[in-house]
């Protein structure tokens, strides 16, 4: 029941992505990167805000909870410290790490291999997004990536990347495939879903294209899966008890936020800004993995 759950919020979900795409021709930068910023600041920073939740529901007794939130903190630590240290190689973490995480979103259900070549086909799956989103919009993603490493990333990479990736995709694919671990996974459709996504990315900005993908395909579908875990069913009630939880660390997030846009120059609210968002993924991708074990 939940796989068909699963498989219908992406069938609607690739009509809702046509009507971004159709949005991203008629409208320009503004209205895009708008949009953009709204779904990314509300339901974006909302599917990570019952991270603690989880923990705490994972681990019944408190030692475990407080051995668990030592962990999450020294996720958050090593992040920043790796970052002090070689600002570059973590933002390429971060991508490795992101694209783990937005794989076995959207492909956990439907395969059923071992933890090693199900992390294989997460990452690639992954990368093949963030490859795609970078490829056409290269000039813009090394202007956020100078600013923050003096670093940029040479389009070769990226290229290279994708090569790599869409290969690695399609061979672990073939062998789960060929060991019977495929569940629900129609080729076709996911063909589909990633052509239309490109077109996306194609025609928007930056921003809106990962926001598409961040907002549409990972943090709503992660929220339905977190209200299932959290309260055992998906009802009106439980998902207004969900966003209650969720409220007081949104708000404090937002409110950090709206706190350093402030008082801090550009330079440095972009390096804090990035820094938050990879020392929260961080833990949060380890949170996730424990709550679908
Ligand atoms: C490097 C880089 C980007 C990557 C962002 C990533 C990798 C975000 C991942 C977020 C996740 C996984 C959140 C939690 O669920 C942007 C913003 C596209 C802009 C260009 C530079």
């Amino acid at each position: 029941m939940r796989s068909v759950l699963n498989v219908d919020y992406q069938d609607f979900m690739i009509i809702v992505t046509f009507f971004l795409f159709w949005i991203s021709i008629q409208f320009g930068q503004v209205i895009e990167d708008t949009i953009a910023y709204i779904f990314v600041l509300s339901l974006g920073i909302i599917h990570g805000a019952n991270d603690l939740n989880i923990l705490q529901k994972k681990q019944l007794k408190k030692n475990n909870f407080i051995k668990s939130l030592f962990l999450y903190l020294l996720l958050i630590s090593l992040c920043v410290v790796s970052f002090w240290i070689h600002p570059f190689t973590s933002v390429l973490l971060f991508i490795v790490l992101s694209a783990y995480h937005f794989g076995e979103q959207h492909l956990e259900k439907k395969i059923s291999s071992d933890q090693w070549l199900q992390t294989i086909i997460f990452i690639a799956y992954g990368l093949v997004i963030f490859t795609l989103l970078f490829y056409v919009n290269v000039s813009d993603v090394n202007s956020i990536v100078s600013n923050l490493t003096n670093h940029t990333i040479d389009i070769l990479l990226i290229e290279i990347s994708f090569v790599i990736a869409i290969s690695t995709l399609a061979t672990s694919l073939l062998y789960a495939h060929y060991k019977k671990h495929i569940l629900h996974l129609n080729y076709l459709k996911e063909f589909l879903y990633l052509f239309v996504l490109f077109l996306v990315f194609k025609t928007g900005t930056l921003i809106f294209g990962f926001a598409v993908y961040f907002v549409f395909w990972h943090s709503i579908p992660s929220i339905t899966d977190q209200i299932h875990y959290l309260f055992g069913s998906k009802n009106k009630h439980s998902i207004a008890n969900y966003f209650k939880a969720a409220f007081f660390y949104w708000l404090l997030s937002i409110s950090g936020l709206v706190v350093a846009y402030y008082f801090m120059e550009e330079q440095l609210f972009n390096a804090v800004l990035f820094l938050i968002l990879f020392a929260v993924t961080t833990p949060h991708t380890w949170v996730m993995k424990r709550m679908k074990e």
